[in-house]
């Protein structure tokens, strides 16, 4: 579990990132920090692997405060997938992902071995093994990311708008393959992402962000469709425009379900048992 107690991180230019900010993470359960540009999502992310230090509050960690902690020790057994991969352009695909192990002492041929195994995890062809990071494509370079990040077996991944680079197709693939990897892998996973859609896809628990990095609502993505806290929430997530007031009609014999926009959504299935 990480907790944030009265965290508030106030850059030297006097911006005021986060403020106040109460927040409990649960251990093996994904939870996304949403909100526009400039609400502290990232600040908030990476104040857990102390890339970040707040200016008052604490941070911890399975109750450990994470200013106790020697911060390249705590950084080389947490995971950090970040926009555009942030790969290492001179290094091969296979060196990229085992970077940190081999930091940590793990010898080449283990490495190697390792390497190999988490492109198999993530979906990524092993003849890709030498090539080097241009020679991929947006998505794969992601995919490479990914297995970077789990590269030493963290109990925590911390992605920060990992798949925002990436075009939509590309994007609800990697959005999948991260859904099936969770179910797999069972990691705490904090995701950072300015989208709302993806946001209710990937998160166990959302946690909406206003500008100055105050939390505007937190809890299942169900909890926040039902009843947002606010009308800054009912924006954000766009129940007031009637996108999602979905409703039902009944078209050649079936019941279809229609969006704000008038738009098919589906077929409501006699079937009310989820798969
Ligand atoms: N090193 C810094 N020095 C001064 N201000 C900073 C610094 N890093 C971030 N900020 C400011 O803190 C606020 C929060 O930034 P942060 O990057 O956490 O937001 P974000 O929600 O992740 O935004 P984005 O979606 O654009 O990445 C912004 O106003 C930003 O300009």
């Amino acid at each position: 579990m990480i907790e944030f107690e009265q965290v508030t991180k106030q850059f030297e230019d006097g911006t005021l990132a986060v403020s106040g900010v109460d927040l409990v993470i649960p251990s093996h359960q994904v939870t996304v920090l949403v909100g526009s540009s400039g609400s502290g999502k990232t600040t908030l992310l990476r104040m857990i692997n102390r890339m970040v230090e707040p200016t008052s509050g604490t941070v911890s960690i399975d109750a450990e405060n994470v200013a106790d902690l020697n911060p390249v020790a705590l950084r080389r057994r947490i995971g950090y997938v970040m926009q555009s991969a942030g790969l290492l352009p001179h290094r091969r695909v296979l060196e990229n992902i085992v970077t940190v192990p081999r930091l940590n002492g793990m010898s080449r041929s283990e490495a190697a071995e390792l390497g190999l195994s988490l492109m198999d995890t993530v979906g990524l062809d092993r003849d890709l093994a030498e090539r080097y990071p241009s020679q991929l494509s947006g998505g794969q370079q992601q995919r490479v990311g990914v297995a970077r990040g789990l590269a030493v077996d963290p109990n925590i991944l911390l992605m920060d708008e990992p798949f925002g680079a990436v075009d939509p197709i590309v994007r609800a693939d990697l959005q999948n393959e991260l859904f099936r990897l969770q179910g797999a892998l069972g990691k705490t996973v904090v995701f950072v992402t300015h989208d709302i859609e993806e946001a209710f896809l990937l998160g166990d628990q959302v946690v909406i962000l206003e500008r100055g990095g105050v939390i505007a609502q937190q809890g299942s993505p169900t909890d926040i469709l039902a009843a947002p806290a606010s009308e800054f929430v009912a924006d954000f997530i766009g129940a007031d425009r009637g996108r999602r007031a979905l409703r039902l009609e009944q078209r050649e014999g079936a019941c279809v379900v229609v969006d704000g926009n008038g738009r098919p959504a589906g077929v409501l299935s006699e079937d009310a048992t989820p798969s």
